[in-house]
């Protein structure tokens, strides 16, 4: 019954619009009236009004009326207008046809990869790069700073002689993590038997474990639901003292040595960026690192925190913010707004939150880092299955065909090329999924409120407008960047083509490299523009990305453009 209501629901949204086909119509008819913390937290709609979801109302997020429409003979639509509805959606055969006639070559969400026991070789990383690897993520929960110096190390070797392809890293903080302690084995524990956390030390018994955070019996109350490993284990609180929290098994299994602890709708009173967190970015500061994905952020004044102390150290590292703690939804148009991008952390927001949450605040995470202008990657679980074996399952196909097409800059691999059997395999479904979702996607969809974000900012309208003609007339568009900004800007547009991004800075080339349908490319710009330009098609046409003849869009704009003219800012249109 509630199914029939909502066929009818997303039927008549159709039927009235048209427009409203689109998935962004569809999700802004189908959206409820009040904002997702109150759905995820269960708060009223009054409060909601002063969260997250209306600070975004700017455009996107402007709510409409849910409207429930009965399931009555009255309401079903006459035969001619059904036949109408019907004819207007496109035929399986056609969406194909149109799809290879102009195949999409290069990928453009990039893969973010976990670098770990499976992969932390010379010879892997290198294979990594080629099966298309673009970022190479460090998880500082695991390994210790010598093992993570070798893996830079190797990515910055792997750039220095690429010529052609160019490796981003991104250094993930540890964060409040909340862990049990070593056991002397694994304990298996049958749903209904009791077990005890205690925060004393190294306690390790076959029902009675340490847990690493000395708050963690005030944090938790009879009631509250524990779980491990995101759910792989859960235990109900039933009493506590003033040391220990005794809990029931309610789903069992295998209690191993320093597992992750998650208390459901609840962040634990830790800061965000711990002691360890500190010198881990210290370690990222010295070794140059790209992007810092900062562990369980909860409020934008940790990263105002770390960015005045980045900008202290003079260290140009950008930040990105996980989306993973129950008390980070509230906030999350300032925590967005202070940073430089967000990591939709699936593990941890599925445990603080209810589950079936996840991909409700995926959509809405992604849709306000694109209408924002910030970078947007989705993490964990996404080829879990491959980790032992080498087919992924079709669920976890669909889940990157999802990401790829809600229109996230990249998508990530933990646990798959971490400590997997299968990593290059991994990376290959990743890339051959995104490629063939990405042919499917003919415009991409422009948030309608991306514009907000750079109110009268020229660079801003030569990006939409450039973007608008390489779309109309099926270029590629280059752009000279010596900051990064012009082509993250145009990215942002996701553009059908891809962004041939020159720059001549190393480190802008790395960065770049996270960033959806950029392709970015390192080369000195000499004072004279027009050599710089025909170098930078020589490039192009000897490694294969454009052909003579073939036209590109060329787009000059921000500070420092290297056409130094009196207009700063211009589109051309040039024949290669
Ligand atoms: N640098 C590393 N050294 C050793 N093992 C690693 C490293 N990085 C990741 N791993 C292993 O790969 C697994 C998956 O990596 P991921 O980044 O998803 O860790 P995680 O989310 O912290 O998972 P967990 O909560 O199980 O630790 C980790 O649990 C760990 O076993
Ligand atoms: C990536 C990560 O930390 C998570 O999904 O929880």
């Amino acid at each position: 019954m509630a199914q029939a209501a909502a066929t009818r629901l997303i039927h008549a949204a159709v039927a009235a619009n048209p427009a409203s086909g689109s998935p962004q119509g569809r999700a802004d008819k189908l959206r409820p009236s009040y904002g997702f913390e109150a759905k995820v937290l269960g708060q009223t709609e009054k409060k909601s009004r002063r969260g997250v979801s209306t600070q975004a109302t700017a455009g996107r997020f402007v709510r409409s009326e849910l409207q429930v429409i009965p399931v009555s003979p009255e309401d079903v639509p006459k035969a001619e207008e059904k036949n109408q509805y019907l004819q207007g959606i496109p035929q399986l055969g056609g969406t194909s046809a149109a799809i290879w006639s102009k195949p999409t070559v290069r990928r453009k969400t990039k893969i973010v990869c976990t670098i770990g026991p499976s992969t932390d070789t010379r010879e892997m990383i290198w294979k990594l790069a080629e099966a298309g690897m673009n970022v190479a993520r460090l998880n500082m929960s695991h390994g210790d700073h010598a093992s993570h110096q070798k893996v830079i190390d190797l990515v910055k070797e792997y750039n220095a002689q690429s010529k052609d392809n160019v490796i981003a890293i991104m250094l993930d903080t540890k964060g409040p993590e909340v862990r049990s302690g070593d056991l002397p084995q694994p304990i298996t524990l049958a749903p209904g038997e009791e077990f005890t956390f205690t925060i004393q030390r190294g306690v390790g018994t076959a029902d009675c474990v340490s847990v690493n955070y000395d708050d963690f019996v005030n944090d938790v109350e009879a009631g509250d639901m524990l779980l491990v490993d995101g759910g792989m284990m859960s235990f109900l609180v039933k009493s506590k003292t003033k040391d220990s929290v005794k809990c029931e098994v309610v789903d069992g299994g295998e209690l191993k040595s320093r597992r992750h602890l998650n208390v459901r709708g609840k962040s634990a009173t830790l800061p965000s960026i711990t002691e360890k967190d500190w010198d881990d970015i210290k370690f990222g500061v010295d070794n140059k690192v790209d992007f810092y994905a900062v562990s369980f952020v909860k409020d934008a004044a940790v990263v105002h925190e770390l960015k005045n102390y980045l900008k202290d150290a003079g260290a140009d590292i950008h930040v990105i913010v996980k989306i993973e703690s129950a008390d980070s939804i509230p906030n999350l148009h300032s925590i967005i707004t202070a940073s430089d991008g967000a990591m939709v952390a699936r593990g941890d927001l599925g445990a603080e939150l209810p589950i079936e949450e996840v991909p409700i605040l995926q959509e809405e995470i992604i849709m306000l880092c694109r209408s924002m202008g910030k970078a947007v990657i989705v993490a964990t679980n996404m080829l879990e299955s491959m980790i032992v074996h080498p087919t992924p399952t079709r669920a976890e196909v669909s889940d990157i065909a999802i990401a790829v097409r809600e229109g996230a800059d990249a998508v990530m691999l933990s646990g798959e090329t971490a400590h997997g059997k299968f990593p290059l395999k991994a990376v290959k479904v990743m890339h051959t999924v995104s490629l063939r979702t990405e042919a499917t996607i003919v415009v991409p969809q422009i948030p309608t409120n991306l514009g907000e974000a750079f109110k009268n900012h020229m660079s801003e309208m030569f990006a939409f407008h450039a973007t608008k003609m390489s779309n109309n007339l099926g270029t590629s568009i280059v752009v000279f960047t010596r900051t990064g900004f012009m082509a993250i800007l145009l990215s942002h547009y996701r553009p059908s083509g891809t962004i041939f991004a020159f720059t001549n800075e190393k480190r802008i080339q790395q960065r770049l490299a996270l960033y959806q349908g950029v392709c970015p490319i390192h080369m000195e710009f000499s004072a004279d523009a027009e050599e710089t330009f025909t170098v930078a098609l020589d490039l192009l046409q000897k490694h294969g990305l454009v052909k003579e003849g073939e036209q590109i869009a060329v787009v000059q704009s921000g500070k420092q453009p290297i056409w130094r003219s009196e207009s700063r800012h211009n589109i051309q249109l040039r024949k290669v």
